[in-house]
């Protein structure tokens, strides 16, 4: 089966930063990639670049085989890629609904899918009228992804939703993507390894602007040496 989304030799500078030098990887049809990598070493700057947030130059994103590079970040979420960004975007001072609300493409979110949230993320429900600045962190990371899945879609890119989470509630978060991922596939961008190996089927570690790992998640939890090298882990 041919990958989801390919990326090859992407290349971003930010400004006169040479940011990323070669980055390429390629996420399956399926399941949560993990991209993993130090502070630092370009994982917000590469799902900015899938978006068109950032213009890659040269290198091509390939999304369900076409040719996304260079395109508007409109036109490329239209394409059903959602992002999550690290601040999450939400709005705190609208009510949790209201929020969802301006996430439907029509103003009017559909039931089943309202009401899979509700199963996933049950504080959706509780704190519905309520407004979002009043969630905690986790509850906050929730309503960011429930956002990006109240319509329909074929890629979620999610920035480190467990930053600043206490263990409980990141189990808890780990429970409910690996639901998510059941239906729509993952690029997920940890430095918390733990949660990450839970998750991922596949992984790619970046280092210094350079994807230096690819393959399955089993064979580098398995791999104790490389997690050391790669990433100064000894889990
Ligand atoms: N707007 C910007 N202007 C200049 N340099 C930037 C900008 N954004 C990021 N960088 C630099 O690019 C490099 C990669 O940043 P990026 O945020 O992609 O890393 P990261 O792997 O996501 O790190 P973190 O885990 O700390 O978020 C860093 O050296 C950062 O300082």
């Amino acid at each position: 089966m041919s990958a989801l989304l390919t990326i090859e030799h992407m290349k971003t500078d930010i400004g006169q930063y040479k940011v990323l030098h070669d980055v390429s990887f390629s996420v399956p049809q399926e399941g949560v990639f993990v991209l993993l990598g130090r502070n630092g070493a370009g994982k917000t700057t590469t799902l900015r670049s899938i978006m068109g947030l950032w213009r890659p130059s040269p290198g091509s994103v390939r999304f369900r085989e076409e040719d996304i590079t260079g395109l508007h970040t409109a036109d490329i979420a239209r394409r059903g890629i959602a992002y999550v960004p690290e601040d999450m975007g939400i709005f705190g001072g609208l009510t949790v609904a209201e929020n969802l609300v301006l996430a439907t493409a029509g103003g009017t979110p559909e039931e089943g899918r309202l009401a899979r949230i509700f199963e996933l993320f049950p504080a959706i429900e509780k704190f519905w009228t309520k407004p979002a600045r009043a969630l905690s962190g986790g509850q906050k990371q929730m309503l960011a992804v429930a956002r990006a899945i109240i319509e329909p879609r074929a890629l979620i890119l999610i920035d480190e939703p467990t930053k600043g989470l206490a263990p409980a509630i990141i189990d808890a978060m780990a429970d409910a993507f690996a639901e998510v991922a059941k239906a729509t596939p993952i690029l997920l961008v940890e430095q918390n390894f733990h949660f990450a190996s839970r998750l991922g089927t596949n992984v790619a570690v970046i280092e210094d602007g350079h994807v230096v790992h690819q393959g399955a998640m089993a064979d580098f939890v398995a791999d104790r040496a490389l997690q050391e090298r790669l990433l100064s882990l000894s889990a």
